[in-house]
């Protein structure tokens, strides 16, 4: 089957390289309009993005075969990502590739604050030779204020520490110990806006951090302080950013981003000390082609072999251990598709038993898959990717048990659901490593295939049974594929499990239903 990507935005041709080594068809269209985008996003299977394309709900709407958007590059706020989450898609980035260079420019636009070098530049190339218009100041001893210290700000504090700077971080997730491996204080924000002669922003950019340099805060700040801005639009106020530069209580200020981006006009614009760049934190050949690839890589695993890398909506799953998972995971899907058929709505609770050999393996995916099986019997579009997240937003109390021992099969995956009227359990193992049984049925023990068209049936266990279900079956021109019986005692409730060729209709459930003994019988498709 043809696998499909479309590349929306402008990305080192080596992405779309790597797509095509790999089998797989690449179209390169950056610039679309959101509407030309809509209209063509249901061919894909993967939609590979910098920070120009808007994933939004309304396209994901018309993303039918999308299963993977990845994000060439780090900040992922122009994806809707729990709009992707319950539609099954995954989002991944390249949390890494772009970080250096990041860290330069935020460095480089603090060097040009420090000297007002673009204003300097314009006015030496004007033929005004201004030598004592611009006095800069130093950079070594001052202050240097990080709000947000993970990959790139962690970056920017050690190339701050070269220049002889101190450097104050505000953090709330940045722990004592890394702070002190870094050399930076951690603070409190008040703090720094106190203490800081420059300030750089490196947050994504979150409800929390949205504003967080608001008119309050930059009134807070020490006078003249200067400012750099390479993470995210939307985390300065950009009008409060301009009155605090027309009245010199901000000494100078550069952004990389925007709160409106393109940005072609701003009220900030031709202000004195106000220096800005379009975007171009990662614009550097090196992080481009890092990301590219990165990216090209990551989703090729994802659409070709099922790993699973940098997603920020899935746990990680490596190309080396989806093969060796892949069959568990079919195992885990088939078991939670039995119990969610059977049971129907009702379902409070699902714990996810592994043992043997299955309990070496990330426990994670097949959670997942169990789950996707047991909620797609009311939802067609369930998988492992929004299957956690609707069984959450449903409360159902999710639970993992690993036992490294092996029980009496060397490898077993069990899945025990409860529901108000107490708890059902199911198990199944794998043949040769790699086919699904069905072992345990409700504590009955079976040995059965779950494939295509089964029926569940539950009878007490009495002579005559399986000649009257033939002749029903029979006479319905259902042919009857593999038959397993089971029971919990001689002349107990049996159960049985019976692949049929072709769907049973409603009629003849209703046949099977009447038949003496009948407990119960659910039709069942995998
Ligand atoms: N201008 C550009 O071209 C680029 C911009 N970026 C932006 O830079 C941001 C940071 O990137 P990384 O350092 O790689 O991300 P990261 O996730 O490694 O670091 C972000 C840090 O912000 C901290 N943080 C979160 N909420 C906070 C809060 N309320 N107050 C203070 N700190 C908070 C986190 O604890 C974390 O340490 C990205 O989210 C992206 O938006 C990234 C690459 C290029
Ligand atoms: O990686 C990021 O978060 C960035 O902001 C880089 O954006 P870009 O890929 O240059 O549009």
């Amino acid at each position: 089957m043809t696998v499909r990507v479309l590349i929306s935005d402008k990305m080192d041709p080596k992405a779309a390289a790597i797509f095509r080594e790999r089998g797989i068809e690449v179209d390169e269209k950056p610039g679309l309009t959101p509407d030309e985008l809509k209209a063509i996003i249901g061919d894909y299977d993967g939609l590979a993005i910098r920070s120009a394309t808007k994933v939004t709900k309304a396209l994901l709407e018309s993303a039918a075969k999308l299963k993977v958007v990845g994000r060439a590059g780090i900040g992922v706020d122009n994806v809707d990502i729990p709009a992707a989450t319950a539609r099954g898609v995954v989002v991944m980035n390249t949390p890494f590739g772009n970080s250096i260079t990041t860290a330069e420019h935020a460095i480089a636009l603090m060097f040009a604050l420090a000297r007002q070098l673009p204003e300097a530049d314009a006015s030496t190339q004007a033929g005004k030779w201004e030598k004592n218009r611009f006095m800069g100041v130093e950079l070594t001893g001052k202050t240097l204020g990080l709000i947000g210290c993970g990959n790139i700000g962690s970056i920017v504090a050690s190339r701050a520490l070269g220049l002889k700077m101190k450097v104050a971080a505000f953090d709330p997730f940045l722990t004592p110990e890394r702070a002190v491996e870094l050399g930076v204080d951690k603070v409190e924000l008040d703090e720094l806006l106190r203490r800081a002669d420059f300030i750089t922003l490196h947050t994504p950019l979150t409800d929390q951090t949205r504003n967080i340099l608001s008119r309050e805060n930059l009134a807070k700040a020490k006078a003249g302080v200067r400012i750099i801005n390479c993470a995210r639009g939307g985390l300065i106020d950009e009008g409060a950013l301009k009155d605090a530069l027309d009245s010199g209580h901000v000494g100078g200020a550069a952004l990389d981003v925007f709160m409106t981006e393109p940005a072609t006009a701003s009220p900030l614009f031709g202000t004195p000390g106000f220096i800005s760049t379009p975007h171009l934190g990662a614009s550097t050949s090196e992080a481009q082609v890092n990301v590219a690839i990165q990216v090209a890589e990551q989703m090729s695993d994802f659409l070709l072999l099922g790993g699973v890398t940098n997603a920020v909506n899935m746990p990680s799953l490596s190309a080396e251990e989806a093969p060796r998972l892949k069959p568990y995971m079919a195992l885990a899907e088939k078991l939670g598709k039995l119990v969610g058929q059977v049971l129907g709505e009702g379902i409070r609770s699902a714990s996810v038993e592994v043992e043997g050999a299955a309990a070496e393996l990330n426990q994670k995916p097949i959670t997942g898959a169990v789950l996707a099986g047991l909620m797609g019997s009311y939802s067609d579009s369930v998988n492992m990717v929004n299957a956690p997240f609707l069984a959450k937003e449903r409360g159902l109390d999710v639970r993992e048990v690993r036992h490294e021992r092996e029980g009496d099969y060397h490898t077993l995956v069990a899945v025990t659901v409860g529901t108000a009227a107490g708890e059902v359990r199911v198990a199944g193992t794998l043949f040769g490593n790699k086919a699904p049984r069905l072992v345990d049925i409700f504590g009955v023990g079976v040995e059965a295939e779950l494939t295509g068209s089964m029926l569940y049936i539950v009878n007490s266990d009495e002579p005559g049974f399986i000649g009257k279900l033939g002749t029903v079956l029979g006479e319905a021109e259902i042919n009857i594929a593999t038959f397993n019986l089971g029971r919990r005692a001689a002349g107990g409730e049996a159960v049985a499990l019976v692949a049929v060729d072709g769907d049973v209709s409603r009629g003849v459930v209703a046949q099977l239903c009447a038949l003496p003994g009948v407990r119960e019988v659910v039709p069942l498709s995998f």
